[in-house]
């Protein structure tokens, strides 16, 4: 069994109030003496643990949260041989929605107790890595206004979508895919390592975590009958057929905006940009699933 180090953010997903120690201690079938639990205490935090625990000998380094704890653990990890493992207790759980790692926490403990050993690539936008998802556009508007809605949940998202869409205006690009040059309009830009946002949202369904591409979906703009096949097309799975969005699959990109426009990091708003270099480091990232 892997030397594990869990880190834990007590500020992910709807069920903080589960006593996370003892159902570790319950299932994941390990001495207490071969695993250690390290809280979060404040965005950012886990980065730093996930390094030090790397520094520490850990073999696995756990992220107990979401996209977002998954992304700051992952950081952490990288440049280093110490793998990553996911314990899903986030809202949307994206990578580990692809990774297929059961969102039930006893099956995702007993499986990170002998866990499969792999690496992954990584993605990376203006220096920032990500590994499940990174976008341009309306998604980024949303997560920016979400994080600002003072409540979390699947029916405030839905809010904050249908008020933001109202608004929201797309913005003109020039977007150079690996030497292939485009003029357009940006609603949605996404560049995905993995498959989906999250809650199975299937914006690449065909993205491959180890094939050293990014798929990209571009959509210029989403009247509402565009809207309804893009929705639809990302619950089933079937964005790419139903033809309401681009889709290429490069090694790196490079986008400039007329105006800034809104950038999101596996689900995380970052801020507006108008210059955007997109890059990917073929499996960069051991983790263990
Ligand atoms: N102790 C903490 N206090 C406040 N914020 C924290 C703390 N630890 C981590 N965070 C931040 O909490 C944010 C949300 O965490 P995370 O993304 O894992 O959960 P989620 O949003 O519920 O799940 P998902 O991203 O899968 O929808 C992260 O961006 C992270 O930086």
């Amino acid at each position: 069994m892997p030397k594990t180090c869990f880190i834990l953010n007590p500020k992910a997903g709807p069920s903080r109030r589960l006593d996370m120690p003892a159902l570790i201690a319950q299932h994941f079938g390990a001495l207490e003496s071969d695993y250690e639990i390290r809280f979060t205490e404040y965005a950012g935090h886990a980065v730093e643990l996930a390094r030090t625990a790397a520094a520490e000998g850990f073999e696995v380094v756990a992220a107990v949260g979401g996209d977002g704890t998954v992304n700051e653990v992952g950081r952490g990890l990288l440049g280093t041989d110490t793998a990553m493992g996911i314990v899903p207790q986030g809202s949307g759980n994206g990578l580990a929605r692809h990774l297929k790692v059961p969102l039930a926490l006893p099956a995702a403990l007993r499986q990170l107790a002998a866990p499969t050993f792999s690496r992954m690539d990584v993605g990376v936008i203006n220096d920032h890595p990500f590994f499940c998802t990174a976008g341009l556009g309306f998604d980024a508007h949303v997560s920016q206004h979400f994080a600002q809605a003072g409540s979390r949940g699947l029916s405030t998202y839905l809010r904050v979508t249908l008020r933001e869409y109202r608004r929201y205006q797309p913005v003109p690009v020039r977007v150079d895919l690996d030497g292939q040059v485009a003029q357009t309009n940006c609603y949605v830009l996404a560049f995905a390592n993995a498959s989906q946002y999250g809650n199975n949202a299937y914006i690449a369904p065909l993205a491959d975590l180890r094939d050293g591409l990014l798929d990209v979906c571009l959509i210029d703009a989403l009247p509402v009958g565009r809207a309804i096949k893009v929705s639809l097309g990302m619950a089933l799975g079937n964005l790419p057929q139903s033809k309401a969005a681009e889709y290429f699959r490069v090694p790196r990109g490079r986008v400039t905006a007329q105006a800034p426009i809104g950038f999101h990091v596996d689900g995380d708003y970052l801020g507006h940009a108008t210059e955007f270099v997109i890059d990917l480091m073929p499996m960069a990232l051991a983790v263990a699933v």
